[in-house]
């Protein structure tokens, strides 16, 4: 399989990249594949003190890939609607699924990660930028949690982690809406730590600093931090419960088809 995601390792700071950028770093079934191996490598490399997460390309994350829609129109795999997206939220890892354990992995990493994102950042990419510590955006940067433009909830564990970090009706319009935002306004409502021309360049500089730090006092602060945080396990169970029943489901599918097609979609009252 295609390696969709690289690693490179130097003076403890691990630069992390999305390599697919002709299909703008969107999530198929290699790149979960990969960032998921990726964050279970880094967890356990010794001298790792701190990671740069970004996108090569005009995008950090352009999110699920367009092909797994495609399929969702027609039948899905499996023979099933959607059976594909079905699996991926279906297989457990530890208290995530699959798909939540390519955000939630690098939320538990032992070190810090700090996310450089530029041009869009959009559903499961979002989601990806907000497993991070810290969002370096570019002011250029267009973020959305997109996925009820596809008859979906969001399902990589951006729920319980942008419930942490927004206002409770700031989480509740975007999720409902979908709206695409700008880098400004993600400032405003507390995702970007910072907007940076460079956002790559910045983290390094920021990791840097972090890399000179104590090692064991940074791993300290992380897990104190991470236990911040209520238990997400019931979150985490909520969005792959709520995503199960939606995936193949007749408004599911029209938002699909009807996205697809370009037209408005008809939905089925429920
Ligand atoms: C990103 C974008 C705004 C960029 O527009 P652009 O005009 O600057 O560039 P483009 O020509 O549209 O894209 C450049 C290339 O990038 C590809 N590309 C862009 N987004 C892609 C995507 N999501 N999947 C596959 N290819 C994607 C395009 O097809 C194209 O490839 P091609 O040259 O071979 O045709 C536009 O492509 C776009 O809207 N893409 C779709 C975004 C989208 O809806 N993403 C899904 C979000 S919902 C989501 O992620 C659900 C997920 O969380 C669910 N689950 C966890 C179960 C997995």
């Amino acid at each position: 399989m295609e390696d969709r995601v690289s690693i490179s390792i130097s003076d403890g700071i691990a630069d992390v990249r999305l390599v697919r950028a002709d299909k703008m770093n969107a999530l198929d079934a290699a790149m979960f594949e990969a960032l998921v191996a990726a964050t279970a490598r880094l967890s356990n490399e010794k001298g790792l003190r701190v990671v740069v997460l970004s996108g090569e390309g005009r995008a950090f994350c352009a999110g699920l890939d367009m092909g797994r829609f495609a399929a969702m129109k027609e039948k899905g795999g499996n023979g099933v609607p959607g059976g594909e997206n079905r699996d991926l939220t279906a297989r457990t890892h530890g208290k995530a699924n699959f798909a939540q354990q390519a955000v939630w992995g690098w939320r538990q990493l032992p070190v810090p990660v700090i996310a450089a994102v530029h041009g869009v950042a959009f559903g499961g990419g979002f989601q990806l930028a907000l497993g991070a510590d810290m969002r370096f955006l570019s002011p250029d940067a267009r973020m959305s949690i997109m996925e009820i433009k596809w008859g979906l909830v969001p399902d990589m564990a951006g729920t319980p982690i942008l419930a942490s970090l927004v206002r409770d009706d700031i989480l509740r319009e975007l999720t409902y809406t979908g709206r695409i935002f700008s880098a400004q306004e993600a400032q405003t409502y507390g995702l970007a730590t910072r907007i940076c021309d460079d956002p790559r360049a910045t983290a390094f500089e920021v990791a840097r600093e972090i890399a000179g730090k104590s090692p064991d006092a940074i791993r300290a602060a992380k897990r104190m931090l991470n236990n911040l945080s209520v238990d997400p396990g019931p979150a985490l169970l909520a969005e792959s419960v709520e995503q199960q029943k939606l995936i193949g489901s007749p408004n599911q599918t029209e938002s699909v088809r009807a996205n697809l097609d370009k037209r408005a979609p008809k939905f089925v009252d429920v």
